[in-house]
C-alpha cells in the first residue's frame, strides 16, 4: 500500500474511535463495568474466541460455525454467539429456527440461558437475530450488556466461539477486544488485506489487542494463503506493534457451498473434503495457541468473572 494512502487512512480510523468522539453514556458504562469487577478472581474455565475480517463476504460466519462444529466434533464444550446482530445468519446455516435472540434479552425478556438453541454435536448456539431494526442500530452500552451478560451462566462452556459483523464499527471491535483471542479471516482481495489491517489497527491502538491469528479462506492453494497471510504481516510489521500467528488455509470448495445450501456444515456432512480438513486443522490449532493474554482492567470481558487462566493454557 502507497505510505501516503496508509496515513491518512490510519488518521481517519483512528480519529473516529478515539474515546474523545465516542458518546458521553458509552464512555460511563465502560467506566461502571470496570467498577463492577469482582474483587477475587475465579479461575477461568472459558476460552473465548472472535472470528471477524473486516471486510463482508470473506466467510467469517462460515469460519466460526465450522470451526465451533469441528470443535465440538472432537468432543469440545463449545457455545457459538452471533454478533453479527440484526443481519445474523449463523442459525441459518446450521438449520435452526430461533424464536428468541440478543435483542430479547436486551429487552430483559429472558436472560442468556433462555436463548441458547441446542445444535448438532452438542454446539450450543446464541442467536443475533435477523431483520431487526433495534439490534442492528445497538450503542455501546448494550454491547457490553450482552457481554456482561455472560458472566451469569449456569455453566460455562470450555470454549465460545463469536462471529462478529463486518465492518470496523465500535460493535465489531467491542466483540473482539472482549475476547481472549482474535481470529481474522482474509481472502485473496487486496479490500479484505486492507480491512482486516484497519481492523487489526483500531483494535491494537484503541483496545491494546497485541496478537491475532490469521487464517486464508478460499484459497486455491497453501502457498496463495502463506502470500497473503505474509502481504498482511508485513504491512502490519511496519507499522504496528502486533504478533500475527499464520493459522493456515480453508480453501475455496465448492462441498463447503454445497453444505451451506443443506443448512448443515461441511465439517459434519463431508468431513473429508479438503475445506473441512482445513477447518479440522484449524480447531486442532487452538490448543497450540498458548495462554491468552489478560484483558487490561479497565476492558471488558466476556466471562471477566472468571478472572485467571485455568492452568495448562
Ligand atoms: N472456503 C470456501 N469455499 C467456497 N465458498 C466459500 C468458502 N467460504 C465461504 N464461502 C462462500 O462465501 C459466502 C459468504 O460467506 P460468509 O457468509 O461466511 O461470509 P461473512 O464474512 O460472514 O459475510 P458477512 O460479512 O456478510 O457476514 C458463503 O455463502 C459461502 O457460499
Amino acid at each position: 500500500m502507497n505510505k501516503a494512502v496508509h496515513m491518512n487512512q490510519a488518521a481517519g480510523l483512528h480519529n473516529l474511535f478515539s474515546a474523545a468522539h465516542a458518546p458521553r453514556e458509552d464512555m460511563d458504562i465502560f467506566h461502571q463495568a470496570a467498577s463492577l469487577r469482582p474483587l477475587i478472581p475465579r479461575t477461568r474455565t472459558t476460552r473465548t474466541i472472535a472470528v471477524a475480517g473486516g471486510k463482508g463476504g470473506v466467510g467469517k460466519t462460515t469460519v466460526a460455525v465450522n470451526l465451533a462444529m469441528a470443535m465440538a466434533m472432537a468432543g469440545r464444550d463449545v457455545m457459538l454467539l452471533d454478533a453479527d446482530m440484526g443481519v445474523a445468519n449463523v442459525d441459518v446455516q446450521l438449520g435452526l429456527n430461533p424464536l428468541r435472540h440478543v435483542g430479547h434479552l436486551l429487552e430483559g425478556l429472558c436472560t442468556l440461558q433462555d436463548l441458547i438453541m441446542p445444535a448438532q454435536h452438542g454446539l450450543k448456539v446464541i442467536p443475533g437475530g435477523s431483520g431487526v431494526r433495534r439490534l442492528a442500530k445497538m450503542g455501546n452500552g448494550e454491547h457490553a450488556a450482552v457481554i456482561r451478560a455472560f458472566d451469569e451462566l449456569l455453566q460455562p462452556p470450555e470454549f465460545l466461539v463469536v462471529d462478529t459483523a463486518a465492518g470496523v464499527a465500535d460493535n465489531v471491535a467491542m466483540f473482539a477486544a472482549a475476547s481472549d483471542d482474535v481470529l481474522i479471516v482474509v481472502c485473496d482481495e487486496l479490500a479484505s488485506l486492507t480491512d482486516a489491517y484497519a481492523l487489526i489497527k483500531i483494535l491494537a491502538h484503541d483496545f491494546g489487542v497485541r496478537r491475532f491469528h490469521i487464517v486464508a479462506n478460499m484459497v486455491r492453494q497453501a502457498g496463495d494463503a502463506k502470500k497473503l497471510y505474509e502481504k498482511l504481516a508485513r504491512v502490519c510489521g511496519r507499522f504496528l506493534d502486533v504478533a500475527l500467528d499464520y493459522m493456515g488455509m480453508v480453501p475455496h470448495d465448492e462441498w463447503l457451498r454445497q453444505a451451506i445450501r443443506r443448512q448443515g456444515t461441511v465439517v459434519d456432512l463431508w468431513p473429508s473434503s479438503r475445506s473441512a480438513m482445513g477447518f479440522k486443522q484449524l480447531a486442532g490449532a487452538v490448543d497450540t495457541w498458548g495462554k491468552p493474554v489478560c484483558p487490561d482492567l479497565g476492558r471488558i470481558a466476556f466471562f471477566s468473572g472468571q478472572s485467571l487462566p485455568a492452568a495448562g493454557w
